[in-house]
């Protein structure tokens, strides 16, 4: 029997490391565990990238470069399988939807290039510097990039897919912005079956830091489970 205070999915085996986390400890199965680190690109951790110029503040975002960096070392070592999300769309934007699509009116990407005509195929267009990944989190060989054209990881993507046809069914989330992609894409995989974990300083907010908290109220009591990475090195790594 598993104990009380552990969550433990059937499939898990007995030996499983235990991961500190709120509300209460988790059992992950390396080999049915990935690590996402959502949408690290330039448009949204960069100066001079898209949430800059859409006036949201983009300054500390440093520090969770680091800890990505630190959470991407941990799951190479331990073999824990590293997923990228891109999010953007081709630079002619029908990727993006047209005037039909909510994306169109609520995007603030979209909504920065038709303010400022002289943007207009720089934000999130694949192929440009606002689309790449920040230099600091390159993907390494085994690692998989997805291409995501919302922001939930699950739309429009063979991201579940992946995730089924190599028996993962555990989510340690990363990225930027907790409040949007990785809460979507965290919410979304709840509903396909997946426990997903967001690890909280390796996560950064679109918007003051209250959207970062709430979405850690939010999964703690509703969706998943909240950690951080040195927990992740300790479950992993140091025992
Ligand atoms: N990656 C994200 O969370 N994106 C948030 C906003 C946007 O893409 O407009």
């Amino acid at each position: 029997m598993n104990s009380v205070n552990t969550i433990c999915a059937d499939f898990t085996k007995q030996s499983s490391p235990v991961l500190e986390s709120l509300p209460e400890p988790i059992k992950l199965d390396p080999s049915q565990t990935a690590l996402i680190v959502v949408d690290m690109q330039n448009a949204y951790a960069s100066q001079g990238g898209y949430l800059d110029l859409a006036g949201f503040d983009v300054t500390s975002t440093k520090p969770v470069i680091d800890k990505i960096k630190q959470a991407v070392d941990i799951a190479h070592q331990s073999g824990i399988q590293v997923i990228y999300f891109r999010n953007g769309w081709d630079n002619k934007y029908v990727e993006a939807g047209g005037s039909g699509s909510p994306n169109y009116h609520k995007s603030n990407a979209l909504k920065t290039m038709r303010k400022n005509p002289e943007l207009e195929g720089t934000l999130l267009a694949k192929g440009g510097w606002d689309y790449e990944l920040v230099d600091e989190l390159t993907p390494a060989p085994q690692d998989i990039v997805i291409d995501k054209p919302r922001y939930s990881g699950f739309a429009n993507t063979n991201f579940d897919s992946v995730l089924r046809s190599r028996g993962i069914r555990n989510l340690l989330f990363t990225g930027i912005a907790t409040n949007v992609c990785v809460e979507t894409t965290l919410r979304d995989g709840f509903f396909l079956e997946y426990f997903g974990v967001l690890l909280d300083d390796a996560c950064y907010q679109a918007g003051p830091v209250e959207a970062h908290e709430a979405t850690l109220y939010n999964v703690k009591t509703f969706f998943g489970w909240v950690s951080d990475v040195a927990s992740m090195q300790q479950c992993f790594l140091d025992t």
